[in-house]
Order: C-alpha cells, then structure tokens, then sequence
C-alpha cells in the first residue's frame, strides 16, 4: 500500500533523512520509531505531499506522492505533530468544515462527520467549543479531522505527545480500532508505543533506517533468546559440562552465592527457544536442588537502545575518517 525507496531530504547542506527504505502493507499499522531529530517528521512530511524530497520516490497506492500530490492528499488523512484545529469552532462545526476542505460531497458530509464522532468517541463533546476541551479530546479531535473523509491511509505524528496515562491509553485504543479498515504510519519516540499498537516497527536513527520487522522478531532476532537464572545446590560440577551439551543453550556461566553452599546459574539459551521444562528437570533428575529459576527475556527497550547506539556509533566512526582523510 505504501512504499518508501531511498528517500532523503537535506536542508542545506545537512541530512534530515538519508536512503530511507520501508514498506506498509494494507491494513497494517506501521510504528515509525526514533529518538527525537532522527527524521521522523521529515519522512511524515514528505509522505504526505506537505514538502518534497531530494531524491527518492514514496507512492500511495498508484501514486506517487511528489508527482500526484493533490490526488495523496484526498487519500491520506495526516495528523501533524501540532494538529490545526480552529479552536472558536464547535467539534461538529470543525468536523463538518474539514469534509468541505476535503472535497467530500455535500450530500455525505453530515453522515461522515456523525460517523466520525461515533468513531473517535466525542459524541457528548459534540456542540462543544474546541477551546474548552482537554488535550485528550483535542487530540481526538484531531484524529478526527484525519480520518473524517474516510481515506484509506492515516498518517499520525507522535498523536500520543503531552497526554497523560489515561488519555494516552485512550488515543491508542481508537488508533488501533482503526486498522485493517486504514494503513496506519504512526511515528512515536515512545517505545512501549510502537510495540504495543503496531504490527511492525521501523526504527530510524540519525535518519538512517537501522531495522524494520515485527515487535516479536526484533526482540527474538536482535536480542537473542534471552535466558534463566538458577538458584540450585548439590554437586554443581555434575551438570555443568552437560547443560552445555544440549541444543537449546548457547552458554552456562556458574557462581558461588556468597555465605551459601548454593550456586547461581545463568544460562544463554539459542533464539526462538523455551527449554525452561527440559532445564529444570534435567536439574532434578541429576540429584540437584533447583530452590528457584526465572526466565530472563530481552525487551524492546534493550534491542532499540542497542540499535540507536550502534547506528550513532558507526555515524560517528565514518565522521572521524572523513575528517582523518581531510
Ligand atoms: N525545516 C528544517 N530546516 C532545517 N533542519 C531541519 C528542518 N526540519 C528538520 N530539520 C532537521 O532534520 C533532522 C530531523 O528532524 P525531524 O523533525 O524530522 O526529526 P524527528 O524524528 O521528528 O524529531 P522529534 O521527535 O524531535 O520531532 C533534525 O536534525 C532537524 O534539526
């Protein structure tokens, strides 16, 4: 439904994104993840025909978003990271004025903009001035005036910034009730954000992208599989060379708890591996005591920090040749 390839986009002489490449599939939502300046924006910007790009080409659907930008924008509903709402405007009037700006024909404005409240839940905020609502409705709002004509691909920058807990989780729920029916490109330095609403995560630092693929196997492929750690006693030295030996552990470490006869076990295992049962009966059938065991599993926030790290580091590198070369 979406494809980006080898998008970049300078401001003078300086990168905002380089070679951007990812894809969104129809009724998927995509979680455009990075630290603040990596490039979020900028490639929002661009996908939704609001600036052109240096090089590269981004189509929507049939369309590619430079050429045919009027056609993009009939097809996008795009919420900037401040969203313009005219605050002196009731949300039915606001609603109903973004369908006119919109093209949709009259006759389909009143049922898009009643649809649209239903959809965003504001139907008790309905006859109320914008101004006086809270930062949770006005983002509803927001979303609101988004998806109004009902397009086919919403693009959300950070719709979740500046709300509290309760209204993050609020927002969130209404954009995940929007997929399948819409392709959802959602940017967010939030990552609890990106893995709990998105099918896939494309994480972008210093406007490069470093990796795209599920929650799950960004955690299981980049991460490892994670591993136990054991609180057992008896004869140590019986098992250890053994637990080496079997497929699902890639390494056993071994210490001494201090003031104790017993030993803490840390075990690596493989990726895409729980052999927690196997460990723990091959324990107990080697006469050992297993007191405690508990599974130790990489996050997200692990994999994405290792990442962004990597991806500046490596930045920094090719800048420290360059400027040895000069
Ligand atoms: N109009 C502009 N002129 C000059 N530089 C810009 C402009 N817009 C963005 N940049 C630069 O491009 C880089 C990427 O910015 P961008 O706003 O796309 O990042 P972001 O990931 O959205 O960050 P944030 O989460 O902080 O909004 C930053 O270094 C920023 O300073």
């Amino acid at each position: 439904m979406i494809e980006v390839k080898n998008l970049s986009k300078f401001f003078g002489s300086t990168p905002a994104i380089s070679d951007v490449t990812f894809s969104v599939r129809e009724g998927e939502i995509l979680g455009f993840l990075g630290p603040n300046g990596a490039g979020k924006t900028t490639t929002m910007r661009i996908l939704s025909g609001y600036i052109p790009a240096t090089a590269g080409t981004a189509t929507i659907g049939e369309y590619e978003v430079h050429q045919h930008s009027l056609a993009v924008r009939k097809r996008i509903g795009y919420l900037p990271e401040r969203p313009p709402l005219y605050l002196d405007m009731t949300v039915k009037g606001f609603l109903g004025f973004v369908t006119e700006l919109k093209g949709v024909p009259r006759r389909d404005r009143a049922y898009r903009v009643n649809t649209t409240i239903e959809r965003c839940f504001l139907e008790e905020k309905r006859h109320t001035l914008i101004r006086k609502l809270s930062k949770g409705y006005r983002q509803r709002v927001g979303i609101a005036q988004a998806i109004v004509h009902d397009p086919p691909v919403i693009i959300l920058d950070e719709p979740t910034i500046g709300l509290d807990p309760r209204q993050m989780i609020e927002v969130r729920n209404l954009i995940k009730s929007l997929a399948g029916k819409h392709t959802i490109i959602l940017s967010t330095h939030l990552l609890s954000e990106a893995s709990v609403i998105s099918d896939r995560v494309t994480i972008i630092s210093n406007g490069k992208v470093v990796t795209s693929n599920t929650p799950d196997h960004l955690m299981k492929e980049l991460a490892g599989g994670g591993g136990y750690t054991l609180n057992v006693g008896g004869d140590i030295d019986v098992v250890k060379s053994t637990l080496n030996t079997l497929p699902e552990i890639s390494s056993v470490t071994v210490s001494p708890l201090e003031n104790s006869d017993r030993y803490q076990v840390q075990i690596t295992c493989v990726p895409d591996t729980e052999p927690g049962d196997k460990i723990a009966t091959f324990i107990v059938n080697s006469g050992l005591h297993l007191y405690e065991m508990q599974r130790e599993k990489p996050t997200l926030e692990d994999v994405f920090l290792e990442l962004t790290n990597q991806a500046e580091t490596e930045d920094a590198n090719k800048q420290l040749v360059k400027t040895n070369n000069e």
